[in-house]
């Protein structure tokens, strides 16, 4: 007997796990086991780039989620609501769930795990971060013996062809968004992209699943790219860096919790002691292997110990590599219902009930690139230097290299410093007369 599929959706992802589900040819043998059973889609009118039996396609969501032929409810509706709804209704009817749906876990994640354990069945997520780079299965299988430090991740696609763009052709922000939604990169509503909302649904998710915990999404510092300039892309590539939109987890050891410098701390430390997770753009060294991940492409840099850094590299978006995702997770699925066993596979469930315990952004210690504009008055960059050190800012490059008008250009990078201690300094500095405004303030990788 086949394994029957409810999908819910036939856009973008839907459209491609229904291509690959009926190209069978020269793929998983699996794949012959899987029966399109039932696809829910909101019109029934719009033209389909697949041919499915007319009794296929249904608006009838509900329907999907309680027949009790459907075994595996795929949903690529996305949205929070009826999505979550239909995700819960599917779990308590007995139906393994597949999902690409970021900003429904990084939400409803507690509810919809603890669903899923007490009605003995997995939810599987794979393309929910990275698309179709498999990092959730190495996160939950192939990893999961190593102790993780950080989770670094180029985790959204239209955001990194933007600064990318601006990078290569020195042009500004909006000019390049306007060409990234006319080229249909970007959305026609570009905030959970632009803004960071997006890559701090999938951090969410990937320090969940590399930290052992749950995270709750008002704990990530979640600051997007709309504020990068050309100047700043111009002047960071002039100190040898690129501006990265980078998602970021990391356990905090507790030398650095003390201030002191990193070390890493014993088995018991670390199972204590708090994450630093956030969402920023970040100067990156041309060096490090983040720097080179240009375009939509997406990566994830993972430190652990013992197996130390490992990057997963890909696409992460689009119909075809998405789809990769979803159908692998799918096959996942049927054969866990072909080998039938009742007793639940730890490696696949998720089974963390304790959230983690986030630190302030004023506790985190990181390098600061910053940019003010001040008048051209003798003795300004010494004011900066003194007044810098005066809270214990130890600065790495001071630079006075450009004018904008009449105003001159003074950029500064740190070197580690707490952040608390570092905004502390710039408050000081923003009254000095000569001080007209500081246009930037990034971190440094
Ligand atoms: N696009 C991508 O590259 C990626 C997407 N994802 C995630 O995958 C999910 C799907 O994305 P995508 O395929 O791009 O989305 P689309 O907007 O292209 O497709 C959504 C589909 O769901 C159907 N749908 C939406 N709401 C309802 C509703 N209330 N009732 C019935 N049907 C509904 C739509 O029906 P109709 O066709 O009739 O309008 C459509 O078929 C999202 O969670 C997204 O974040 C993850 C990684 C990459
Ligand atoms: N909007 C996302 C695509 C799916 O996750 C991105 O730009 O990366
Ligand atoms: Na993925």
């Amino acid at each position: 007997m086949g394994v029957k599929l409810g999908i819910l959706g036939l856009g973008t992802v839907g459209t491609g796990t229904v291509q690959l589900l009926q190209d069978k040819t020269g793929r998983h043998p699996l794949l012959q086991e899987i029966e399109i059973y039932r696809v829910g889609v909101r019109s029934l009118d719009k033209p389909r780039a697949v041919e499915l039996p007319t009794d296929v396609l249904t608006t009838d969501l509900e329907a999907i989620v309680n027949d009790p032929a459907v075994d595996i409810v795929v949903e690529v509706m996305g949205g929070l609501e009826p999505a979550r709804s239909l995700i819960l209704k599917a779990l308590s009817n007995g139906k393994h769930v597949v999902t690409a749906n970021k900003a429904a876990i990084a939400r409803f994640g507690a509810e919809i795990f603890t669903t899923a354990n007490q009605a003995g069945v997995y939810v599987m997520l794979e393309a929910a971060v990275g698309g179709g780079i498999p990092v959730i299965q190495p996160l939950k299988q192939s990893l999961s013996v190593n102790r993780i430090n950080t989770v670094i991740g180029i985790v959204n696609g239209t955001t990194n062809y933007i600064l990318t763009r601006m990078q290569t052709e020195g042009s500004n922000f909006n000019d390049v968004l306007a060409d990234a939604q006319r080229l249909g990169y970007a959305e026609a509503d570009p905030t959970a992209d632009v803004d960071g909302l997006d890559a701090a649904d999938k951090i969410a998710i990937l320090a969940s699943l590399g930290f052992g915990g749950r995270i709750h999404l008002k704990d990530i510092y979640t600051e997007g790219i709309r504020q990068v300039s050309k100047t700043d892309i111009a002047y960071a590539e002039k100190l040898g860096f690129v501006i990265k939109l980078l998602a970021i987890a990391k356990r905090i050891t507790s030398a650095e919790e003390n201030g002191g410098t990193l070390l890493r701390g014993d088995a018991a430390t670390l199972s204590l002691s708090p994450l630093s997770v956030r969402v920023h753009p970040t100067l990156v060294p041309k060096v490090h292997p983040l720097a080179s991940i240009n375009g939509v492409y997406n990566a994830i840099l993972v430190e652990g110990e013992p197996i130390g850094q490992v990057m997963f590299f890909g696409p992460g978006a689009g119909a075809g590599a998405t789809a990769s995702a979803v159908t692998s997770d799918i096959l996942n699925l049927v054969a866990v219902l072909k080998t039938n066993t009742a007793v639940p596979n730890p490696l696949l469930a998720c089974g963390h009930q304790e959230y983690c315990q986030i630190a302030p952004m004023a506790e985190l210690i990181t390098r600061f690139y910053a940019r003010f504009l001040t008048n051209d008055q003798p003795g300004v960059i010494g004011k900066l230097g003194t007044c810098f050190g005066n809270y214990g800012v130890s600065l790495e490059s001071i630079v006075q290299t450009g004018f904008q008008g009449e105003l001159a250009e003074i950029v500064v990078v740190t070197h580690d410093v707490r952040e608390g201690n570092f905004r502390q300094a710039l408050a000081e500095i923003r009254d000095f007369e000569a001080i007209e405004s500081i246009p930037s303030l990034l971190r440094v990788l």
